[in-house]
């Protein structure tokens, strides 16, 4: 079944109710109210002390193709009991928003803007879906790999989980992340010709048994590639598979580059040790050992710690599918909305979860670091209209636990959300992948190494500005003495 006859439109992937309250706003006549809406998370992913921002590109792509085609209104007027009216303003519906977010690659924390979307109160409402759906993901996903780079140092680190993926469209995207997280190339092929990303491949269990045996096997691969690597552990990988490796290897000689040897099952300290041995004393001690079965960051670091002799490791399942956590959590609440007036007036959610009490007012985030080093002293989330670079001291204090403050003086201020699109115009120089992932490791320079280790990291400091925390103090205080907004 195809999807859709324009396979980039994802116009409908939203939730129902999106397009309700839109027919709701149009029919009060609010369809032309300005709001604003800000993503944010309110949790670390894994317990790590930062996660990476990715999904801008695909959100990029989404909205440059955002658009109701004459089979999308056709449905929805079968659908509901929306007015011709409603379904003709559809008809015409272009996204004229305005987008700022964090740059794929960029680090971000829990309880900060990571993007903020600015328009007609229905535009903003129609795209709520996606966004998520799209940032709540592969950052997850680039979050994952982070980690499980941070343990593999300099190592290379290959994708291997498409099979494993949650459906097709989580495979491609996924692997995106991961390489962006820290992976160095990926299994999936149609991700290498779609996002211009390193491909790799070694072979199968089901060759060897296709052969019935690790020499025959090896011995036909070797006629038919350059490169290999051979899996050695369908029977005995220390009496048959790395014998007939060693054995094709030296009867091919120049005629193939023998990278290695991969071992996918067993104890992977324990033969590692032995396979090198194998190797180095059958002439080959630049051929390296890759590794693959279920491994994840603690794996990988235990491995490392018993000193396994692995060189290239392969993830699958658990970077893809974000194994030991399916969500991130992003949420999308507005923060301003224009009244009957045409005033913007901040809003809030109320909740007995002081974590879940929402940050009225649209806001920026300031990444202060120190002019002497360049490291990070913590996100200053303030208020649009304040600019942290016109001052000479900066207040800096928990939001919630107020006593734990400072004081900086000679500091950095860097916006961390840019803009993306202005008025419904494309207005960010889109990096290449490679500037990402390069862009990607740049920042992690700024983190003091308290905020990078895999395990209980220190909470990275997420501070709100004296007036956007005033700002939410006092609209607390109205909503409580049953003062709530009127609009209208
Ligand atoms: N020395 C080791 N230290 C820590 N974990 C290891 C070590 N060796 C292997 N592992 C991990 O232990 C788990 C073993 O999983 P599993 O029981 O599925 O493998 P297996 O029995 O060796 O192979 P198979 O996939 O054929 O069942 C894997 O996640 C693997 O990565
Ligand atoms: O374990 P993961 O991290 O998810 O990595 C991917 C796994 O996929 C393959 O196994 P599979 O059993 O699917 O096929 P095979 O016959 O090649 O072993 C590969 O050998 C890895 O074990
Ligand atoms: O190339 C490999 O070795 C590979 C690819 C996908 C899944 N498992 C292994």
């Amino acid at each position: 079944m195809a999807l859709a006859d324009d396979a980039d439109n994802l116009t409908l992937h939203t939730d129902d109710y999106e397009i309700n309250m839109m027919a709701t706003y149009f029919e009060k006549g609010m369809a032309d109210r300005h709001a604003v809406f800000e993503v944010y998370f309110r949790k670390m992913p894994f317990g790590n002390g930062y996660a990476v921002f990715a999904g801008l590109d695909h959100l990029i792509d989404y909205l440059n193709n955002l658009r109701f085609t004459d089979a999308d209104i056709d449905y929805l007027r079968a659908q509901s009991d929306y007015s011709e009216a409603f379904l003709d303003y559809l008809k015409h519906f272009q996204f004229h928003g305005t987008i700022r977010s964090a740059q794929e690659g960029d680090l971000v924390f829990n309880n900060e803007p990571i993007v903020q979307v600015e328009g007609t109160l229905p535009e903003c409402q129609l795209i709520e879906t996606a966004l998520l759906n799209i940032v709540n993901y592969q950052t997850l996903i680039a979050t994952k790999a982070a980690r499980i780079r941070s343990v593999a140092g300099d190592d290379p680190l290959l994708e291997f989980g498409s099979r494993r993926a949650q459906e097709v469209s989580a495979a491609l995207w996924g692997t995106r992340a991961a390489y962006i997280g820290g992976f160095d190339a990926t299994s999936n092929v149609l991700a290498g010709q779609q996002f211009g990303l390193p491909i790799s491949g070694t072979h199968a269990h089901s060759l060897v048994e296709s052969f019935g045996n690790d020499y025959d096997a090896f011995k036909a691969y070797a006629e038919t590639h350059r490169d290999c690597v051979f899996l050695v552990d369908t029977f005995d990988t220390l009496k048959s598979g790395v014998p007939a490796a060693l054995k094709v290897a030296r009867e091919m000689g120049d005629r193939i580059n023998f990278q290695g040897v991969r071992i996918d099952s067993g104890d992977m300290a324990y033969l590692s040790k032995k396979v090198r041995d194998l190797l180095d004393q059958g002439g080959f001690p630049d051929a390296k050992i890759y590794a693959s079965n279920d491994l994840d960051e603690n794996t990988i670091s235990s491995l490392k710690m018993q000193h396994a002799k692995i060189d290239v490791w392969g993830v699958g399942t658990k970077v893809i599918t974000a194994f030991d956590q399916p969500a991130l959590g992003a949420v999308y609440k507005l923060v301003s909305v224009e009244n009957d007036q045409g005033q913007m007036i901040d809003t809030i959610k109320i909740s007995n979860n002081a974590e879940k009490v929402s940050t009225p007012g649209k806001k920026q985030v300031w990444r202060i670091t120190e002019q002497k080093d360049s490291k990070s002293e913590g996100d200053y989330v303030a208020l649009a209209a304040e600019d942290p670079r016109d001052e000479v001291e900066l207040y800096m204090f928990h939001p919630q636990y107020t006593y734990i403050n400072k004081t900086i003086t000679d500091f950095k201020a860097e916006p961390l959300l840019k803009d993306i699109f202005k008025d419904g115009q494309l207005v960010y120089e889109q990096p290449s992948l490679s500037e990402i992932k390069q862009h990607a490791n740049q920042v992690k320079d700024m983190l003091w190494p308290e905020y990078k280790r895999m395990l209980n990291p220190q909470e990275y400091p997420v501070d709100l500005s004296q007036a956007a925390w005033d700002n939410k103090m006092n609209l607390i205080k109205q909503i409580q003495h049953g003062h709530e907004n009127h609009l209208q």
